[in-house]
This record gives C-alpha cells, structure tokens and sequence, in this order.
C-alpha cells in the first residue's frame, strides 16, 4: 500500500491547523475508516519535566533545538511503514509534554502540521508533498496573541516579550528561508477555499490510484 505524508509549515499562527483541520473534517466521513490523519510537530516538543517552571518559560520554542524532531522523524517511518505509533502530547501551558500518548494508526493520508518541518532536511526527506502557509506576519501576531491568551494560558505582556525575543527572529531565520522548500505556498491559510480544495483532489486522486 502506497502511504502520502503531507507537510503543512508556516509561521505560528499563520493558519496551518485550520487549514489541516478543514481538509481532514471534510474528508474524514467520505473516505474509508482510518484512511486519514494528522499529527501536530508541537506533540515533539523536548519533555522538560524535569526543569522548574521558571526554566521552562525562557525556552526558545521556536528554535529547532526545542523539537525532538528524531523521535518525529522515527514515527513518520514506522507509519510508512504500516505500524502505529505512540505520539506525545504537549501542554503549553505547563510548558513541557502531558503524561498521556495518542495511538496513531498508519493511515494511507497523513497530514503533519507545525513551524519548523521544511527546515529539517532529515524531516524534509518523509514528505511526499509540501505546503507552505504563507500568511503575513502582523496577521500572524494577532491570531497568536488573542489565541495565546484565551487557550495557552498566556498574558499579553508575555505574548509581546516572547514575540520580540525568540517568535519573531526565529521566524526570520529558519521558517520564512524554508518556505522555498515548499511544493505550494497558500495565502489566506485554512480560509483559502482553492487551495484547501486542490489538497483535497489530490489527496482522492492518489486515494484511487
Ligand atoms: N484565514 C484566517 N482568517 C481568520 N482567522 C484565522 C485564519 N486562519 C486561522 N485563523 C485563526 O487564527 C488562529 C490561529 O490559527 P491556527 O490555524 O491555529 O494557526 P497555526 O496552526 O498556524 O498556529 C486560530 O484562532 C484560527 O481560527
Ligand atoms: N511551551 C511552548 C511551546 C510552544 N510555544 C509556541 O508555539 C508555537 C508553535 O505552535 P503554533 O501552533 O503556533 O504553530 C511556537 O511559535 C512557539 O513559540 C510556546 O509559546 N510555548
């Protein structure tokens, strides 16, 4: 069985799980059970249990380093390669991974969404198709601090500090050069109708293949 791993990067808050939440809410119900997934890259953030809240708060999460991309890199094989695998889940408030794991099964479509995965090339190397979010970044600034304070248990002068210190130049270092990595680059994220719908044609197409 041929199995596809999509890629969707961008910019924090540029519209990637939206736009990766859309094609799977629209297509889960009319393929075969089980035929579709996504996995998050923020699930492969470093476990940093073991530090005092007060160090986990002056991580640089948006530096490669922060990322266990190994152990991504490692599951993406094994789903390949028709085996489950135990994906962690993160909790951004605490700032470090939760106990539980989510069982992913190997699904023939696998959407992966997160910052930095077209600036891996080991990573780069398991996606079959990439697409980048190509959404400005003072819109991306916007939807962060009001999401980052409604669901991450942020308050707006932290949203502003961590911008400034570590989102911003991050960005500029590492996620805008990889946008060349991309096969597609989509303005208007998930509100981007022909995109999302152009995704979802391939996705069939290669379904029936
Ligand atoms: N095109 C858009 N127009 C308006 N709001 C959007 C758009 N794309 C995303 N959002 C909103 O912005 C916030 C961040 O989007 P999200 O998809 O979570 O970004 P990312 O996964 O890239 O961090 C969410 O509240 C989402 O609903
Ligand atoms: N403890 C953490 C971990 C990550 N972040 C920020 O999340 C961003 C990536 O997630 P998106 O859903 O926005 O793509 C990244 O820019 C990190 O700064 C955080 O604030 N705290």
């Amino acid at each position: 069985m041929t199995r596809t791993i999509i890629a969707i990067a961008g910019a924090s808050a540029s519209g990637k799980s939206l736009f990766s939440q859309t094609i799977y809410n629209e297509l889960v119900n009319e393929l075969e059970p089980g035929a579709i997934a996504v996995i998050e890259e923020d699930a492969y953030y470093k476990d940093q249990s073991h530090l005092p809240f007060d160090h986990r708060t002056q991580t640089n999460y948006d530096h490669p380093e922060a990322f266990e991309h190994e152990l991504m890199c490692k599951h993406l094989t094994q789903l390949r390669n028709g085996k489950a695998v135990e994906v962690p889940t993160y909790d951004y408030a605490q700032h470090t991974r939760s106990d539980k794991t989510r069982t992913v099964m190997p699904a023939q479509i696998l959407i992966v969404e997160g910052i930095l995965l077209l600036s891996d090339k080991a990573l780069r190397k398991e996606f079959d198709i990439k697409v980048f979010i190509d959404t400005p970044l003072d819109i991306c600034l916007m939807r962060r601090m009001q999401r980052d304070m409604e669901q991450r248990g942020r308050t707006l002068q932290s949203v502003v500090e961590q911008y400034q210190a570590t989102v911003r130049p991050m960005f500029y270092q590492f996620i805008e050069p990889s946008k060349h990595k991309a096969d597609l680059v989509v303005t208007r994220g998930g509100m981007n109708r022909v995109a999302i719908d152009i995704i979802k044609s391939k996705i069939k197409y290669l379904l029936q293949e």
